[in-house]
């Protein structure tokens, strides 16, 4: 049965739908339906591609069926597991638009877990923001998934070599949070998806929100750059403890596009953050009740941050 939309999207809506498994309990879904259009590749199926693909990692829905269908002028369709509010939604919720420290961190860190797997299977996402990451429903609300993968693109080639860069690039993505490098028009990297997450996690840590809260393009990328010189303090204003968020910036803006990211080195500095600030990172988030944390188990499919080794570029 086809219930509520839950969200619209550019090539496709997003309903809620509801069967009964075999034992006769009724289970909710997230059905997604693109319809098909001659001379544009389906982003459904990239999406389709890369759940598949990231399967054994608990940041991504797991697909519950999928197919295309002829009828209404032809349609793809898939249906997955049904999460929660998007990280955007959830801090709209919180007083002035923003999470405590901890709570964006340990989910700037997951949003990171999802998007190394995502890199581990060769693709980057190109469109990192609050709207394209969600929290489960109850009891993996301590689990964020990552959405909408209409924009990753494979940067390998089929030798599984990081593709020759293009010499110029069209911009996609989006104004507020897409990377340097795409207002540059060169070619994204892996480290552009994680410079990414950093302005992730500064719009929902920092009251007011990123510094470039302006329309024209040219001025965002300006407002970019000043924030690695003289207006670096605005971009970490008023936050409880920002010197690794520093570190993470330094670390970000000194790889070239065909590098590899040291994640653990991230992963690392931002536990770090919040232990300098006596918490930890795992704590429960600002929207768990003490039964969530309860039920919760600790271990996820994905690498654990705890237990790391301490890497390279691991010297703080
Ligand atoms: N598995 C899901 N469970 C619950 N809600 C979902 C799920 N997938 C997507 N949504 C909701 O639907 C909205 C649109 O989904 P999504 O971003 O994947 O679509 P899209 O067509 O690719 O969007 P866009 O135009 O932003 O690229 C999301 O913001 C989210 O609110």
């Amino acid at each position: 049965m086809v219930g509520q939309l839950l969200g619209v999207g550019g090539f496709g809506d997003v309903f809620q739908v509801s069967c009964k498994d075999k034992d006769g309990q009724t289970v909710d879904y997230a059905l997604k339906v693109e319809k098909q259009k001659e001379n544009r590749h389906s982003k459904l199926k990239m999406e389709i591609a890369i759940l598949k693909a990231c399967n054994d990692c608990n940041h991504f829905t797991k697909i519950v069926d999928r197919g295309k269908r002829d009828e209404l002028g032809g349609y793809f369709f898939i249906i997955m597991e049904l999460v929660g509010k998007t990280i955007g939604d959830m801090a709209k919720k919180h007083p002035n638009g923003v999470f405590s420290f901890v709570t964006a961190l340990g989910v700037g860190s997951q949003c990171l877990e999802g998007i190394e797997s995502l890199h581990k299977h060769e693709y980057i996402h190109r469109d990192i923001k609050p709207a394209n990451f969600a929290i489960g429903l109850p009891p993996k609300q301590h689990i964020v998934y990552v959405l909408d993968f209409g924009i990753a693109r494979k940067f390998t080639n089929f030798k599984n070599e990081v593709k020759t860069p293009r010499q110029r690039v069209a911009f996609k993505g989006t104004l507020r949070f897409c990377a340097l490098a795409c207002h540059q028009g060169v070619e994204l990297g892996r480290k552009d998806d994680c410079e990414s997450i950093l302005y992730l996690i500064l719009s929902v840590l920092v009251v007011g929100g990123l510094p470039w809260d302006v329309e024209n393009r040219h001025d965002v990328w300006r407002i970019k750059e000043e924030c690695r010189r003289e207006k670096r303090s605005e971009l970490f204003r008023g936050i409880r403890r920002a010197k690794e968020l520093h570190l993470f910036m330094d670390y970000i803006d000194s790889l070239a596009y065909q590098d590899q990211v040291d994640y653990d080195f991230l992963y690392k500095i931002l536990a770090l953050s919040c232990t300098e600030v006596g918490a930890d990172i795992n704590d429960p988030y600002e929207w768990e009740s003490m039964e969530d944390v309860k039920k919760r188990k600790k271990k996820t499919n994905c690498k654990k941050k705890e237990g790391k080794k301490i890497s390279k570029k691991g010297k703080i």
